[in-house]
């Protein structure tokens, strides 16, 4: 079996020994330039046209868990990779613990008001403040995926009420959930924390703007760690302004690195990370890769396959 890799920036020799360990039968080798040799397994991030397009491959991997950026160049190249070869992405690989990790630790922050101590610290005011209650504090998931399913359980054993919001009804214990655009004005009225974990579609794209954010309680927050592209960036600083949105915490930007010009850099109650909030944890990731390639090889029905139509 012939298997090539490509990354920008991974640590492609380490990533080429475990795969051929894990998967002893398979000869692995990173793709060069020029390269037209047979394989069967293509594992990519950000491939070039030329490495897929005109190959017989039995599926593809993306590295990580969205595949907008596979599925955009695929838009304007459909000959890079035929419907008949499945595309494969992450599921969890030890994202989800990350995830949980980011949304506890700020959903704390915000709920123990650090937020308001740090701004008092830089006045020198000591001033205890009333504390807040957690059936204040409802925690509102917009996409109730892989991701999002650990994020709820983790604030679940914080002890917030915990809401979702996807395509379909989740039957999660202990956990609200809303479908569909009819369902989302619901959703979001007793939200007071919004978290995003939706994936990057024709359909979710600036689907965080003033309208939705007008529908949170007073004196939100914002959590996004899924794509810059889902906010609207200056409406987003409209609802800072005007107080409806207490902060938000940004992994994501719709220009990545985050332009030095733009406001939120500067902002008083906008946090933010450079999209780290989960990042390719090459031990499970490999794990995940070389399980499902074995059962793809002996006919086994397996998860992670892309619904290119769908865009997730
Ligand atoms: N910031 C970071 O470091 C990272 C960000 N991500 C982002 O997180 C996203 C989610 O990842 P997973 O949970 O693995 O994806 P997933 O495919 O398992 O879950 C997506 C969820 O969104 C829902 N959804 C999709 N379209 C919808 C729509 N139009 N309306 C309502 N709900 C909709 C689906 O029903 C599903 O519940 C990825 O697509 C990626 O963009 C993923 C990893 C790291
Ligand atoms: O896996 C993904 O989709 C990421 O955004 C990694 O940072």
């Amino acid at each position: 079996m012939e298997i090539i890799f490509y990354h920008p920036t991974f640590d492609t020799p380490y990533w080429i020994a475990e795969l051929s360990k894990q998967l002893p039968g398979a000869n692995v080798r990173e793709w060069k330039r020029g390269d037209n040799q047979h394989a069967d397994y293509a594992l990519v991030w950000h491939p070039p046209v030329e490495m897929l397009q005109g190959r017989d491959l039995k599926a593809v991997f993306a590295l990580g868990a969205g595949v907008d950026s596979i599925l955009s160049k695929l838009k304007a190249n459909p000959e890079m990779l035929p419907e008949s070869i499945p595309l494969f992405r992450l599921e969890d690989t030890g994202m989800g613990l990350q995830m949980q990790e980011y949304a506890v630790s700020q959903v704390l922050h915000w709920f123990r008001r650090f937020d308001d101590y740090q701004a008092q610290q830089q006045k020198s005011e000591w001033q205890p403040l009333a504390d807040y209650q957690r059936e204040d504090f409802t925690i509102g998931i917009m996409g109730a995926g892989v991701l999002g399913s650990k994020v709820a359980e983790s604030l679940l054993a914080w002890g917030f009420p915990v809401r979702c919001w996807s395509r379909s009804h989740k039957a999660w214990p202990n956990v609200k959930s809303f479908a569909g655009a009819d369902e989302l004005g619901e959703f979001l009225r007793e939200t007071r924390v919004l978290i995003n974990l939706l994936p990057n579609t024709s359909e979710t794209v600036g689907i965080i703007n003033l309208n939705l954010l007008n529908q949170l309680q007073d004196h939100s927050y914002l959590l996004n760690l899924a794509r810059g592209v889902h906010v609207v960036e200056d409406e987003l600083l409209q609802a800072l302004n005007s107080h409806k949105l207490k902060g938000a915490m940004l992994d994501v930007f719709s220009r990545e690195p985050l332009p030095q010009e733009s406001p939120l850099w500067q902002h008083p109650r906008v946090v933010m990370t450079p999209h780290i909030a989960a990042v390719t944890r090459p031990q499970e990731a490999i794990a995940y890769i070389a399980r499902t390639i074995t059962g793809l090889e002996r006919g086994d029905h397996v998860s992670g396959q892309v619904d290119r139509q769908r865009g997730y």
